[in-house]
């Protein structure tokens, strides 16, 4: 089955802010494949990361889930018996199509959906988180304690994986990067009013913040290895081992 075209922002229309409503939900794998540089990539090697770090009867956690992606990347990776994967989102109309989607691949590791906020879960005897994308929406003053308690609900040697669109304190190097992903979503049949529109609705909605700023922030919340471990443009994807 192909997925939907996305043209949600291709008329003129009212400025409102972004959500995560039922009408993302129906274009959303067209929408971040054709809107994030390097997103299937990163997608891929979240299945070699869970092959390497999900161990025997532990827990994965796939945070602001959307249409399940990063779950059923671990799924295919996981090597290991007895692992369970959580995915959580807040947006009822992702996750009502998040069932259907994982329905229809198949995978081995068992799924299970919640709805909610993130920020409320508890995180318990973990080997792998997934924030791919989901920490760029929470308010900035609160992404320390969400890091904080994914910290303390991950075993030893357990993975955080998170992806982010990011800022640069250059402002020359920040300008060229936002240019060279909107030609990016030009190559990709994305109209300069599409472009601008989009970008209008997620001010004040998706907050970056510099590479650096969440490298800083995820060691004081306790992980002792971190790095980036890809960027393509204004977008990264950062591990960081307990
Ligand atoms: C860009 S999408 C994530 C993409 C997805 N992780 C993937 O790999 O395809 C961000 C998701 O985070 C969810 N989200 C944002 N804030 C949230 C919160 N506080 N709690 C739960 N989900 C949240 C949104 O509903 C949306 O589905
Ligand atoms: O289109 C953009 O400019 C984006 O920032 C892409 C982005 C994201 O990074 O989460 C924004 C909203 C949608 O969820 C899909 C992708």
């Amino acid at each position: 089955m192909s997925d939907k075209t996305d043209n949600l922002f291709a008329k003129p229309k009212a400025a409102l802010p972004f959500s995560f409503d039922e009408s993302v939900a129906e274009v959303f794998p067209d929408m971040i494949k054709r809107s994030v540089p390097g997103y299937t990539e990163i997608i891929n090697n979240i299945s070699k990361f869970a092959g390497r770090f999900v161990t025997s009867n532990s827990n994965c956690y796939d945070l602001g889930c959307s249409l399940g992606a990063a779950s059923l990347a671990m799924s295919a990776g996981i090597e290991k018996t007895g692992a369970k994967i959580i995915a959580v989102d807040n947006s009822s109309a992702m996750l009502e199509r998040c069932r259907h989607h994982i329905d229809a691949f198949k995978h081995k590791t068992p799924i299970e959906l919640q709805l909610g906020d993130v920020q409320k879960i508890s995180i318990q005897n973990a080997s792998m988180v997934a924030l791919n994308f989901t920490l760029q929406f929470i308010a900035k003053e609160e992404r320390l304690n969400l890091l904080e308690n994914i910290y303390q609900g991950l075993n030893s040697g357990g993975l955080l994986l998170l992806s982010e669109k990011v800022s640069f304190s250059d402002d020359n190097i920040d300008d060229l990067l936002i240019e060279l992903h909107h030609q990016f979503k030009k190559e990709n049949g994305y109209s300069d009013l599409e472009i601008s529109q989009k970008r209008n609705a997620l001010e004040n909605v998706l907050l970056p913040e510099t590479l650096e700023h969440h490298i800083n922030r995820l060691k004081s919340a306790g992980f002792s290895s971190v790095s980036c471990w890809m960027q393509n443009y204004n977008f990264v994807s950062i591990i960081a081992i307990k």
